[in-house]
């Protein structure tokens, strides 16, 4: 199949987080003095317990959370900062998926791909759905990317949940985002649709280059689909390193407990423990070689 080339406008895209914390209204901490650097292309798997910060870590990066402290770059330019008319340049380019699919159940898999559009438009014509022809294309490509053309012109809810969830990615892809953020993508498909997902991020990924943050919390898929693993306990980085990297036992580390057997995909007897020992910090190696 013939794609048109999506037009990426940078190739240098980096997210920095500076020294962020966030501590919520009620005193809680999402995040606890954050400092990271993601690169161009990266596919980031963060993982780590319910409660953790993995959602308050990724959704800080396209400001759907306000930071407390510190400052998070995209590229170079505080989003910490901007507002107006650069905050939504700047989120313009960061295309979100969510576990809830978030589309417009009624509405056509087209128009809910096409409202990826709506921050290049003034929003009086996207009120009336006046996207131009161009839009269209760019739309039937983003769905040839997750294979859904001929479900374009389908009402969203008549699509399976792995469909729906794939209609989101073709939506965010048709931001042209330099950037995708999946909090828990999978969280509510079965295994094989989960698979089918995560191989159209993974794809997407490496045709596009597009820097992918996914939060998951299975740890196979972790493993397997991730160029690089950060490890998330009580809102601070325990582990930052390569799939190869990522041990059971590290795994038991990030958590601070035994890993249960439904926290694989794979396994099929959920409830017991797999691993039984909890490593010292000492231990587990970051990629730098330093103990966390
Ligand atoms: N709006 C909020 N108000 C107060 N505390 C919050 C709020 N949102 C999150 N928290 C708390 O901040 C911490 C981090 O939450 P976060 O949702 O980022 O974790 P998570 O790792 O994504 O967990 P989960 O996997 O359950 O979604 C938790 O202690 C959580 O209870």
């Amino acid at each position: 199949m013939k794609y048109i080339i999506l037009n990426i406008e940078s190739w240098q895209i980096m997210i920095t987080f500076n020294d962020v914390s966030k501590v919520y209204p009620n005193g809680t901490k999402g995040l606890n003095h954050i400092n990271l650097t993601i690169n161009e292309g990266e596919l980031v798997v963060i993982v780590g317990l319910s409660g953790a910060g993995k959602s308050t870590l990724l959704r800080s990066i396209n400001r759907l959370i306000d930071i407390s402290e510190g400052d998070i770059q995209i590229n170079g330019q505080s989003i910490t900062s901007a507002s107006g008319a650069k905050l939504r340049r700047i989120r313009r380019g960061i295309g979100m998926i969510f576990q809830s699919f978030n589309l417009v159940k009624r509405s056509t898999v087209m128009r809910n791909v096409l409202s990826g559009r709506v921050g290049h438009h003034s929003t009086l014509r996207t009120v009336f759905g006046m996207f131009p022809k161009e839009d269209h294309e760019l739309a039937l490509d983003a769905l040839a990317r997750v294979n859904l053309q001929e479900k374009a012109y389908s009402r969203a809810d008549q699509l399976s949940g792995g469909q729906q969830q794939r209609v989101s990615i073709a939506r965010a892809l048709a931001q042209q985002p330099q950037i995708i953020l999946a909090d828990e993508p999978v969280a509510s498909l079965d295994p094989l649709t989960t698979r089918q997902v995560m191989d159209d991020l993974q794809r997407i990924n490496q045709e596009l280059q597009i820097t992918t943050i996914i939060n998951l919390h299975f740890i196979d898929l972790a493993r397997e689909y991730a160029t690089r693993i950060i490890g998330l306990r009580a809102g601070e980085i325990v582990f930052d390193g390569t799939p190869e990297e990522a041990t059971d036992d590290v795994f038991s580390h990030i958590y601070g407990r035994p890993i249960h057997r439904d926290e694989v995909l794979g396994a099929n007897a959920p409830g017991e423990d797999i691993v039984t020992v909890i490593p010292d910090a000492a231990d587990i190696k970051a990629t730098s070689g330093e103990p966390l």
